[in-house]
């Protein structure tokens, strides 16, 4: 029986990879099989609109984007019989990435055709939905001011990355994990539910996505001369050897704190106020895997990923002729 599926592209998502997703939908997806939508976010939270109103009517909705978009459709799906898919076109692609999803379009979007469902757990982050990695500390530090940056991508976060780390200083917090008390100047803690913020960085290497437990990941406060040491073992995944940090698994934590807590929620910025808890939902949203003969893991793979985005990007000014003669109702691009 054919499913129906819905496509929500958010067009502001990473470098501009979606730009060329409609190309892709009608050359790589079965016809037979899947019946597609397709729409265009035009605001922060529209997403979580339009995945509200679709909930029930579609069997999956793709959110087309970076884990921003994902976090939106995913928070009206949990607990719910509609799959999340996704089709990473972010800066960091954390969810994508963890759960092996393609990072080439196409492949992405010919994974679908076999609409291969999987449970995951999610977590609740006072009242918002996260399905990837929240936190306090540093990392939510650079979400604020990521927001609106104009350079966006991965070197958008290096960039930022590296003008605030020298003057960031760590705070002192009180967690409850799972009713036990800790205290810690932290850098920041990370709240994983996958292992990785995106771009393969890994804040908790370990972490399992359908164990019904988060990882506290704390990296407490350390001189600024270990950043290159930080750095590599958040790459290397070998953060948890790090002697700065400590990895809790834990179903519940409980955050009281002086001032505000600036959070993000899967690389999103929000406020919680100064009292946080952070629950997990076991096993409560389908997502679509891709097959193994799709899964990328040679070594060769983050240059085949970086190569079609160079293309893409010198393909810019085509892209711009072919949407100006998609206006004009004109069938070829000429060079
Ligand atoms: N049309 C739009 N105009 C402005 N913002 C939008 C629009 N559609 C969606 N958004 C918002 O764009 C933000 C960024 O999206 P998203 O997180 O998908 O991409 P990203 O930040 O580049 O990737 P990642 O989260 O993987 O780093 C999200 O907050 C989303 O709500």
């Amino acid at each position: 029986m054919s499913k129906k599926i819905l496509f929500l592209i958010n067009p502001v998502s990473g470098i501009g990879k979606q730009r060329t997703i409609e190309k892709y939908i009608e050359s790589e997806l079965n016809k037979n099989i899947l019946s597609v939508d397709i729409a265009y976010t035009k605001f922060k939270g529209h997403a979580r609109e339009l995945t509200g109103n679709a909930v029930g009517q579609y069997d999956a909705i793709v959110a087309v984007g970076g884990d921003g978009t994902v976090n939106e459709v995913a928070s009206k799906l949990v607990g719910t019989q509609t799959a999340l898919a996704i089709i990473p076109t972010g800066s960091g692609n954390g969810l994508a990435r963890f759960m092996q999803i393609p990072m080439r379009i196409h492949k992405a979007i010919q994974s679908l055709n076999f609409f291969r469902e999987k449970k995951i757990d999610t977590m609740r982050v006072n009242q918002y939905c996260s399905v990837n990695v929240a936190g306090i500390g540093f990392d939510a530090h650079i979400s604020h001011n990521f927001e609106g940056k104009k350079l966006r991508g991965p070197l958008g976060y290096l960039q930022l990355i590296t003008t605030e780390f020298a003057g960031y200083q760590s705070d002192t917090y009180t967690l409850k994990i799972d009713g036990k008390e800790y205290r810690r100047k932290a850098f920041l803690i990370s709240f994983a539910n996958s292992s990785q913020y995106g771009n393969n960085i890994h804040i908790a290497p370990n972490a399992k996505i359908d164990d019904g437990l988060i990882d506290v990941s704390i990296i407490r406060d350390f001189p600024k001369f270990n950043a290159p040491a930080m750095i590599f073992s958040l790459l290397d995944k070998s953060i948890n050897k790090n002697d700065n940090d400590e990895i809790v698994r834990a179903k519940r934590v409980d955050i009281i704190h002086p001032t505000e807590l600036k959070a993000h929620i899967d690389g999103e910025p929000v406020s919680l106020g100064n009292k946080a808890t952070i629950e997990i939902n076991p096993l409560s949203l389908k997502v679509i895997i891709p097959p193994d003969h799709l899964i990328e893991n040679s070594i060769l793979d983050p240059i085949k990923e970086i190569i079609p985005n160079i293309q893409e990007s010198l393909n810019l000014e085509n892209i711009w002729k072919l949407k100006l003669m998609e206006g004009l109702s004109l069938k070829k691009v000429t060079k």
